[in-house]
């Protein structure tokens, strides 16, 4: 006796039940995804793609399978794990989902092997397909919160750079950069790891600024580049098309070029004269304007931008701000990121 034979022998219909389990499972999964592409997103296609998909999976739930279902029998009905009854965002619903899918696809993947044959490879195509509607979802949900973001903190190195981090983040804050020159390496890695589960626990996209492989290594959204960091085509070449590239720009040509490089959002200044970049001449308000007209991309104005003169910067057409010292230097940076967002917002 073969040893597939031997074990169906133990263990009646277990393989028909392991896959009558895991087809309920995957399709589950994509449901609850497409749920979320067809309403969250408006995304025709994907929810089609994901439909598409339930329909494979129910083509291979042939009634044999179903008959061989006993759910009383079965051990693992009543097993949940902790997380599953905790979900705060759409983002970690939609991940544990996808997951569950794929782990579901790659045990119809095996175990469909010793069932009917294609199956195996059948589970194996459509895993895949849902790898790549992983991405696509990512990507396209890291750049609608882009776009509608209308303040991003570029942080300063301080003593309370994780309290005041919060602080913003509290007042509604959706976008936070990392930015500290001189700091060692090491500890510019356990910070930046801190950040960036923050701005995971509010739901906020963390950028690092100027360094790839750190963004990489704590798995940022996105890096934020200057004009003398690394060429944005370089940056892509290493962090792939999911994650967000940040460009600084002065002037209309850098604007041009950057946009043309593929940066997924530029920097617009420095409009004011600031110590926080001391030495860098201003490009002022007609810099602003000029943005109005030119920037297809989501931008910020930067540079000296506090509570006081705001106002002006959005009168000259800007709808998103990047600040440093107005909040780090808050006495209350709740407080300042909810009346920046309250401008932004009116327009
Ligand atoms: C949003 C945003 N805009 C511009 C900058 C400045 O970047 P860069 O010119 O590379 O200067 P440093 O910040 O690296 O000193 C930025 N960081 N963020
Ligand atoms: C990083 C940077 N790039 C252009 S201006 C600037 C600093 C802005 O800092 P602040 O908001 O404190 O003026
Ligand atoms: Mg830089």
């Amino acid at each position: 006796m073969d040893e597939q034979s031997n074990q169906r022998k133990e263990q009646p219909f277990a393989i028909e039940r392991i896959l009558d389990a895991n087809l309920d499972r995957a399709r589950e999964g994509l449901r609850i995804v497409e749920e979320w592409c067809r309403f969250g997103l408006n995304d025709t296609q994907l929810a089609e793609k994901c439909k598409q998909m339930r329909q494979e999976i129910a083509s291979w739930h042939s009634s044999e399978l179903r008959l061989a279902r006993d759910t009383l029998e079965d051990v693992g009905t009543g097993l949940s794990h902790p997380q599953e009854e905790t979900r705060s965002s759409v983002e970690q619903i939609l991940q544990a989902n996808l997951c569950r899918t794929q782990e579901a696809m790659r045990v119809l993947e095996e175990y469909g092997k010793l069932y009917k044959s294609g199956m195996g490879e059948a589970f194996k195509q459509m895993r895949y397909q849902v790898y790549i509607m992983e991405s696509t979802l990512l990507t396209s949900r890291r750049r609608q919160q882009l776009k509608d973001t209308r303040l991003y903190l570029v942080t300063s190195p301080c003593e309370q750079l994780f309290s005041i981090v919060e602080a913003a983040l509290k007042g509604g804050l959706t976008l936070v950069q990392y930015r500290d020159k001189n700091t060692d390496d090491i500890v510019r890695l356990a910070n930046a790891q801190k950040l960036r589960q923050l701005c995971r626990d509010y739901g906020a996209l963390f950028i690092m600024n100027d360094r790839v492989d750190l963004a990489l290594a704590v798995d940022a959204d996105g890096v934020h580049l200057g004009q003398q960091d690394l060429p944005i085509a370089v940056a892509r070449q290493i962090l792939g098309p999911q994650r967000i590239i940040g460009r600084s720009t002065t002037n209309p040509q850098e604007m041009e070029q950057a946009i043309a490089q593929g940066a997924d959002y530029i920097g617009v200044g420095p409009v004011y004269e600031t110590p926080t970049k001391a030495g860098k001449a201003a490009a002022g308000l007609e810099y602003v304007r000029h943005a109005v007209k030119h920037a297809p991309i989501p931008w910020f104005a930067i540079g000296g931008i506090n509570l006081f003169n705001v106002k002006d910067v959005i009168d000259a057409g800007a709808e998103r701000v990047a600040v440093v010292r107005a909040i780090m230097q808050a006495e209350d940076p709740t407080r300042v990121t909810q009346v920046f967002l309250s401008q932004l917002m009116k327009k």
